[in-house]
């Protein structure tokens, strides 16, 4: 049945969905490659190296960082949005949690003796990096940056929530960090972005629906990139 408040039209097709769902159906290859690299599918059977460990910690430090100005510029469109405001509550816990996600790389790397003050960002990191500011210009439409938000948090959450599932072999000293995206609480803070994103686009132009799209892609293609990087494959 559909749920109402949820209907969405997608490209003349009959049936109505949210527009994410048409996406991540549209895109499956893409987003499972996103969702399940085999850096993730390595953390949950247990054979995961180390040493990647390390690099994708010290590279996804320098990534958090510069996600937060990103995150505030999307706060910044949610504020001027005609809503009731929740959005831009719900963007403003968001940048919270990024603030304890930026204590917790600071403790994982004093335990796992990474020095994040001499990490280099690679190549895939910069691109990535790079790829965010340029949508902190106001001139990005807020759907736009909302679908970024959701899209890079919800490659995480479906990441290491895969990792967490029954028969895991999870090493013990990676338990936390696979917690720390894969709980039911960053679950339910996803599926509301998912819900936010879904009632802009509902609302948006298509040209402003295609933009989104587009900048979806990237994400999936950017976040490939660098778990291939924390691999030493980019
Ligand atoms: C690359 C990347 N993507 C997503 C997340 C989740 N905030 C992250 N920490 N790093």
């Amino acid at each position: 049945m559909e749920d109402a408040g949820k209907k969405l039209v997608t490209e003349g097709v009959d049936c109505k969905i949210p527009v994410t769902e048409a996406w991540i159906r549209k895109h499956r290859l893409l987003y499972d490659g996103a969702t399940r690299h085999p850096f993730i599918r390595s953390i949950r059977d247990g054979s995961v190296d180390f040493s990647y460990f390390k690099r994708w910690l010290g590279q996804d430090y320098i990534f958090v960082r510069s996600f937060v100005p990103f995150v505030a510029s999307t706060l910044v469109k949610s504020s001027k949005e005609s809503g009731d405001g929740l959005d831009m509550e719900v963007i403003l816990g968001g940048m919270a949690s990024l603030n304890d996600e930026i204590n917790w790389f600071k403790n994982e790397a004093s335990k796992f003796h990474v020095s994040l003050t001499s990490v280099v960002p690679q190549k895939a990191n910069i691109k990535y990096c790079r790829f965010l500011e340029n949508l902190t210009s106001s001139e990005v439409e807020y759907p736009v940056a909302i679908s970024v938000f959701w899209a890079i948090e919800v490659v995480y959450q479906e990441s290491f929530a895969h990792c967490l599932e029954e028969g895991n072999l999870i090493p013990e000293e990676l338990q936390g960090t696979c917690e720390r995206w894969g709980n039911e609480g960053f679950g339910t803070y996803c599926k509301t972005l998912r819900e936010i994103a879904d009632r802009c686009l509902q609302k948006a132009s298509p040209e402003v629906i295609s933009k989104a799209e587009v900048a979806f892609l990237s994400v999936l293609e950017y976040e490939v990139d660098f778990w291939n990087m924390s691999i030493g494959e980019a």
